[in-house]
């Protein structure tokens, strides 16, 4: 096992070879890949909330370190196919995995592991060439004696290169996990220049952002239903300290609009504020938000409107 920043110093002042190359995260929802990601990469990139299957689209946050360069493509939950969307999600993680360096599978320490686990397990022990790395997260939430038992209970899922705990959450053992995911990359040069953090369009970003911002107290069964579309964004003529955007937030049908739009437009205007704030930070500009609502019939089953809202094929 490689220790951390251990009593040799850095690989590139031991003289090793710089590594780079791709890393990917599977886990069933919600076991905590956004917020390990966040936490490898240093800031934010990828969405999280508390609602399973937030993240659908591959984002990648690069860790820029002196012995190497890790692009992480964060991957949405693996699952079994229930709808169209479904089914794109699932073709989209199986590419991913076989073209990524390494991949680190997440299980939650505080829960048991259960069909969802094993699922993925399997689906990765078809991964031949591709090494996995096994993390149990948020160990914040586990005492001890169930991460232990988490721990041997992993290893009985399948055949890792490693298993390692983590708290993204306290921060415990995340540079151990950035050095494990290093340590199974080919050596090669940066593939990005330091300092990039992300190489998402900015719309894509900003759009995931006023997705989060709608998903905020929602009931459960509108986040699948949510979809933003970025129409255009652009500094406002003579001025360098504010960007317009105009964005559109597609519901399946005309019940959830009343619903995202509130009471006399009251929740609508509180979604955009919460965006607004957030965009604001990413751009580090003034922004003025224009978000408007509407219906797109079904997109989740609908070919032509998914490649619309950006899910291709
Ligand atoms: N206590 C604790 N909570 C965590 C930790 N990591 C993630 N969480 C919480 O767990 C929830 C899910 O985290 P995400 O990072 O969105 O999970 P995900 O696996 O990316 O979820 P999907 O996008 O649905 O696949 C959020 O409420 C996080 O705040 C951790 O280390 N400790």
């Amino acid at each position: 096992m490689t220790t951390p920043g251990g009593p040799e110093g850095t690989a590139a002042e031991r003289g090793a070879a710089f590594r780079s190359g791709f890393a990917c995260f599977v886990g069933r929802p919600n076991v905590g890949k956004s917020t390990l990601m966040n936490a490898l990469v240093g800031t934010k990139v990828a969405i999280t909330s508390d609602r399973p299957q937030t993240t659908r689209r591959a984002i990648r946050g690069i860790v820029h370190r002196p012995d190497a360069q890790l692009v992480i493509v964060d991957t949405p939950g693996l699952h079994k196919p229930r709808t169209l969307l479904g089914e794109r999600l699932d073709s989209l993680v199986r590419s991913t995995l076989t073209e990524v360096d390494v991949i680190g599978f997440c299980v939650p320490a505080d829960q048991p592991i259960g069909p969802g686990d094993r699922f993925i397990a399997r689906e990765l022990a078809n991964v031949k060439r591709t090494p996995v790395v096994a993390i149990v997260t948020k160990t914040d939430l586990a005492d001890p004696e169930t991460i232990a038992r988490q721990l041997l209970a992993v290893q009985e899922l399948g055949d890792f290169a490693e298993i390692v705990p983590c708290s993204a959450d306290r921060g415990f053992q995340v540079d151990l996990v950035a050095d494990l995911l290093i340590s199974r990359l080919p050596e090669g040069v940066a593939l990005y220049p330091e300092g990039d953090l992300t190489d998402e369009p900015e719309q894509v970003l900003v759009a995931e952002l006023v997705r989060e911002a709608a998903l905020e107290g929602v009931r459960d069964e509108l986040p699948h239903s949510i979809a933003v579309v970025v129409e255009e964004m652009a500094p406002r003529e003579g001025r360098d300290d504010l960007v317009d955007v105009y964005a559109h937030l597609y519901v399946e049908r005309p019940s959830q609009k009343g619903i995202i739009i509130g009471h006399k437009g009251a929740r609508l205007k509180e979604v955009g504020a919460r965006a607004r704030r957030q965009i604001e930070a990413l751009l580090g500009t003034k922004v003025y938000l224009d978000l408007r609502v509407k219906v797109a019939k079904d997109w989740q089953r609908d070919p032509k409107q998914l490649r619309r809202l950006g899910f291709y094929d």
